[in-house]
């Protein structure tokens, strides 16, 4: 592979001081941010490679399921949106199954949008039931998630989940079970909100995708670093948070995209829209738990993954999921202007 000088210039600095950041990394980085005046640069990853490695071909002899199943933990009595946006784009980039466990007042709604997804009344608000009832229900919604549980090919525990306590706690036990079967996650929205309270959720888990927006990203950094957000930084801070966290992979949203798993950091610079109406950020979590799942059958299947850069799927599925919601979101605008809405972005998911 050829690499020009600025290229490999950036990559050697950005070696440079990920050795510098070594073991202990809260206290590693603020000093690091002390002795160094010059700033890491992310080095923009090559996404249209990524995309067309690691997308499966439609290939007449695969069956119903190999292409992904995926499955969004979402949906309460205020947010019907958020896990129908994420579940049914999940489908139009080319999952095969799409189902959604959600509250029983938001499954009705959610089936009213589209009969493509698979919707499960599971999860129970605190309003909905009496203390002595808790942990029973809580072992039921348990059960009714684990039946499905190792058909899915990843999860996405956050959008329009809401922030009852004990809705919480049974994702908790949801999350808990998944990371012992080995179900790779993409946490967002409130998933975020439960996680960051609770880090050792997903601490060290390398199948975990956290994809924070703006406000979700400044509660990490409060919580794990223990300082504030550094723009001028942004890489070298949010290496040094997913080192934090034991290798998780974050996707830090925003005017570019940056992803890092605590080994390297990539971004998505591509254009996207200056619309940013609410829900583009659901449509991403389902990209990326798809284009995660991909990259983790072509990195088992191939032995030359080396050539996409790293190696990691999750880090490989959030670049690639990225670019293209934000290819798709660049199509929408051009043909919506400021009218666009997240439905008009989903779909342009299939217009390459
Ligand atoms: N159409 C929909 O159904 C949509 C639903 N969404 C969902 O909305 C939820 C919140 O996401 P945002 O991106 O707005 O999150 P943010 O963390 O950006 O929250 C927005 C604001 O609301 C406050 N807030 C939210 N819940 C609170 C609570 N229980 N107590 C105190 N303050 C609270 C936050 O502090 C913040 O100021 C997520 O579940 C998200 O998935 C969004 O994805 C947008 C679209
Ligand atoms: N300033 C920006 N310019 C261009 N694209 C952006 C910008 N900020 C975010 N994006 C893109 O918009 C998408 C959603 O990011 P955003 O930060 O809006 O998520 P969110 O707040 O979680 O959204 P949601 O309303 O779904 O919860 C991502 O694909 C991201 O790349
Ligand atoms: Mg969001």
């Amino acid at each position: 592979m050829l690499v020009s000088s600025s290229s490999s210039a950036v990559l050697r600095r950005q070696l440079f001081l990920i050795r510098c950041l070594g073991g202990g990394v809260g206290q590693s980085y603020k000093k690091i941010r002390r002795v160094n005046c010059s700033s890491m640069v992310a080095m923009e990853a090559d996404a249209e490679h990524v995309i067309r490695k690691i997308t499966p071909l439609l290939d007449p002899t695969r069956h119903k399921g190999q292409a992904g199943k995926v499955a969004v933990i979402g949906g309460c009595r205020e947010y019907t949106g958020a896990p129908y946006f994420a579940a049914i784009s999940a489908l139009k980039i080319g999952a095969d199954l799409s189902h959604v466990f959600c509250t029983k007042d938001a499954a009705a709604v959610i089936k009213s949008y589209s009969p493509e997804l698979i919707v499960h009344p599971v999860l129970e608000e605190s309003y909905n039931i009496r203390d002595d009832e808790k942990e029973s229900v809580s072992a039921k919604v348990l059960a009714e998630v684990v039946k499905w549980m190792e058909r899915f090919d990843c999860l996405v525990v956050g959008p329009g989940l809401g922030r009852d306590p004990f809705l919480l706690d049974c994702v908790s036990n949801i999350l808990r079970h998944a990371r012992q079967s080995n179900v790779p996650m993409v946490i967002d929205g409130d998933g975020l909100f439960l996680v960051t309270n609770n880090l050792d959720l997903v601490s060290g888990y390398s199948l975990a995708v956290l994809t924070p927006n703006v406000n979700e990203y400044k509660r990490l950094i409060e919580k794990v670093l223990n300082c504030e957000v550094d723009n001028d930084d942004a890489s070298l801070q949010l290496l040094s948070l997913a080192r934090s966290i034991g290798g998780v992979t974050i996707l830090r949203k925003g005017k570019s995209d940056l992803i890092s798993d605590g080994e390297i950091v990539k971004s998505v610079s591509m254009f996207g829209s200056p619309r940013r109406c609410g829900g583009q950020g659901d449509i991403l979590s389902g990209s990326v738990a798809v284009f995660s799942s991909w990259a983790r059958q072509h990195v088992s299947s191939t032995k030359e993954s080396a050539d996409c850069n790293s190696q990691n799927p999750m880090v490989l599925g959030s670049v690639a999921g990225s670019a293209l919601v934000r290819n798709a979101a660049s199509l929408a605008f051009a043909n919506n202007k400021r009218a666009t809405l997240t439905t008009d972005i989903i779909e342009c998911l299939g217009a390459r």
